[in-house]
């Protein structure tokens, strides 16, 4: 005979506590792994184990949860039993509600200390200084390219990038009333607005346009002024109490940001290979013909795919250029490690951003 409504859920509250020791289990392992690190003095946040831990995970599950509902379960449980050994503190471009807050959620999940900063040289700045452990910037968009200010903050930066996450960003118009009437300001920041471009142009086409610091910044402005609107996540919204006036009023439906998370070496070495690795590096060539094809001859030499091929001017007058790549592997790999050797040879500027798990 089926089961009733009422005996399905005593089951699940005897599943719940069950797994409530389980978890309490595993907190006390991970905070005896804490005492260890402590006295070693090493890391608490190990990317690598954690990505470890998920992939293991995701191909034993027998279902039927989704591989996808395992990684953000245990994304959350190890952020848990991570705060226990040391709380993280982790910045951003704040106020609280933008897709870099919700970008830093998902790669450390919720067990974090907030460090919302005003632009991204902040999170450099604060991140360098100790202020926060760890940064969380936007690298590249799907529909706008690279993120500038932040590839440009790399350069001389002793930053290193330890680990990355992408996010599918959806933008909607915020105001205090859900029409499109009356509308005399738009408010973002300048990548939102040149990634809803085609929708205000259609909807809003006589509208001011006005860029700030954060799309948050905005829904927080547009929340003290009837006509004004901001182009901001649904969770911007709710923070600022404004209706959705549109929906997912991006340009391209599949729209997704990259993010890179950043800290200093003596935080976090590069991370050991996970299986599953990519290395970011920025350089230069010499500016004679033939010299950007030579940086990709080691990569077809040794059996390396790229997956990044970025420029950005070099800002010498001389029409040089910085470039940023990506390529797959980890230099714990012998043919990545020959490639980044012949590389650097090449090059007239070499700087690795970092070696880290290929995030999801
Ligand atoms: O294995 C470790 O080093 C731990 O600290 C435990 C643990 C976990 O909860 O599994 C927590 C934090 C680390 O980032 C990695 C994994």
């Amino acid at each position: 005979m089926a089961k009733t409504l009422a005996q399905l859920r005593t089951q699940i509250d005897a599943a719940d506590r069950e797994l409530l020791a389980l978890l309490n289990r595993r907190a006390e392992l991970a905070n005896e792994v804490g005492e260890i690190k402590r006295a070693e003095g090493s890391p608490v946040f190990r990317p690598e184990r954690e990505a470890e831990v998920i992939h293991g995970l995701q191909s034993s599950n027998p279902g039927p949860l989704k591989p996808g509902n395992v990684a953000s379960i245990w994304r959350e449980i190890m952020s848990a039993c991570r705060a226990l050994e040391a709380p993280q503190r982790v910045a951003y471009l704040g106020p609280a509600g933008t897709f870099s807050e919700e970008a830093a959620l998902r790669f450390f999940g919720t067990s974090i200390e907030h460090v919302p900063c005003v632009n991204f040289d902040e999170v450099f700045r604060a991140t360098a200084a100790g202020t926060a452990e760890f940064g969380v910037v936007p690298v590249e968009n799907s529909t706008e390219g690279v993120v500038a200010r932040s590839l440009d903050l790399f350069l001389n930066s002793p930053l290193h990038i330890v680990g990355e996450t992408s996010l599918l960003v959806r933008h909607n118009l915020l105001r205090q009333s859900n029409s499109l009437e009356d509308i005399e300001v738009v408010l973002a920041h300048p990548q939102a607005l040149a990634q809803c471009q085609g929708w205000l142009n259609t909807h809003l086409p006589d509208v001011e346009r006005r860029a700030v610091s954060s799309n948050a910044e905005g829904a927080r402005l547009a929340a003290t002024h009837p006509a004004w609107a901001a182009i901001a996540s649904e969770r911007a919204g709710s923070e600022f109490g404004l209706h959705v006036a549109a929906h997912a009023i991006q340009d391209d439906a599949f729209n997704r940001t990259r993010f890179a998370v950043i800290c200093l070496p003596q935080t976090l070495q590069a991370p050991q290979a996970s299986g599953r690795d990519c290395v970011s590096l920025i350089v230069s060539v010499p500016n004679k013909p033939g010299a950007v094809h030579d940086l990709l001859v080691p990569l077809k030499t040794h059996g390396v795919s790229m997956t990044r091929f970025e420029s950005r001017p070099a800002r010498s007058g001389q029409w040089e250029y910085f470039f940023y790549v990506d390529i797959q592997g980890h230099p714990s790999q012998p043919n990545v490690a020959a490639a980044l050797k012949d590389l650097q040879g090449l090059c007239a500027f070499y700087k690795v951003l970092g070696t880290y798990p290929v995030g999801d």
